[in-house]
């Protein structure tokens, strides 16, 4: 049987690498448009990303990025139900939640979401029983620190070991709490307490993380390292960036991609998969 993620009755294939688009339901600080123009603009996007080719669709309500901010539960989902509730309806693919609080998981599943995506893997008090009781796919991401922090100077012995050995413990901790193995996604998290020599090492050596059993997420779209390898400095001129760093993901065993850029990165990875799908060359007579 080919691999795939029950999300909730929608199935997300994973026999070939698979395209997460990213909606974030985040005040837009130019406009001051407030939750209503954010919680249309967000329902507009998402579904502009699934014309555009998304395989599933990433609602996020608290924005991640080094030195963000917390928000309030009541806030988180006041900006993702509406969102999760408006795209259920009208799009056939699966919707992931982007959060950490258990509350934020239990409301958007019952809103329409079939998979949970955790940049704290669960650590949240109470999130390790709330996924298992929701019985939902889940991705389970490294991070050092705390996004307010982490990149203020991340140190490791050795990045990918580091890594691969915290995956291991949290797909341990969801196994105990309940989560079958099926429904474990892992991501090494790019960017998240990790300086760009961690990046690349990660990327580089991202089979290392397959050893693990189950999917891996790739998300590099847009991030700093892409712009100070390219020098783009504005995060929408790292389009190319990060086409290419995602095409060596999947290249690398990743099988779902987190990005801004659908089209650009649906395209790619028809090529990807014209070459993926020749036969394996004849072994040595
Ligand atoms: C919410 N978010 C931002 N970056 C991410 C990444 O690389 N992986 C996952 N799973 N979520 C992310």
């Amino acid at each position: 049987t080919s691999p795939q993620l029950d999300c909730a009755g929608r199935i997300l294939r994973l026999d070939v690498p698979r395209v997460m688009g990213i909606v974030n339901v985040t005040p837009d600080s130019f406009a001051d448009g407030g939750e209503h123009a954010t919680v249309d603009a967000a329902i507009a996007h998402g579904l502009k990303l699934v014309e555009e080719g998304a395989d599933v669709l990433d609602v996020g309500g608290e924005s991640t990025r080094p030195g963000a901010d917390d928000v309030s539960v009541e806030e988180e989902l006041n900006r993702v139900v509406p969102v999760i509730e408006a795209l259920a309806k009208r799009v056939p693919i699966p919707i992931s939640i982007d959060t950490s609080k258990p509350e934020v998981m239990s409301a958007a599943v019952a809103a329409g979401a079939g998979m949970i995506n955790d940049v704290y893997a669960l650590r949240r008090e109470g999130a390790l029983d709330v996924a298992a009781e929701l019985g939902v796919p889940v991705v389970l991401m490294h991070m050092q620190g705390e996004p307010r922090t982490m990149q203020a100077n991340p140190q490791y012995d050795d990045v990918v070991a580091d890594v691969h050995r915290f995956l291991a413990e949290r797909i341990f901790a969801a196994e105990m709490a309940g989560i079958v193995k099926k429904n474990i996604v892992v991501d090494p998290g790019f960017g998240f307490g990790k300086n760009a020599q961690h990046n690349l090492q990660l990327l580089a050596q991202l089979r290392r993380l397959t050893e693990l059993g189950v999917p891996v997420l790739a998300g590099l779209s847009r991030k700093k390292t892409i712009g100070e390898l390219t020098g783009r400095d504005d995060p929408h001129d790292r389009v190319f960036g990060s086409v290419a760093a995602h095409l060596i993901a999947a290249q690398n065993g990743a099988t779902i991609l987190r990005v801004h850029d659908v089209a650009a990165t649906v395209d790619a990875l028809k090529v990807w998969n014209g070459v993926a799908a020749m036969p394996a060359p004849r072994a040595e007579a």
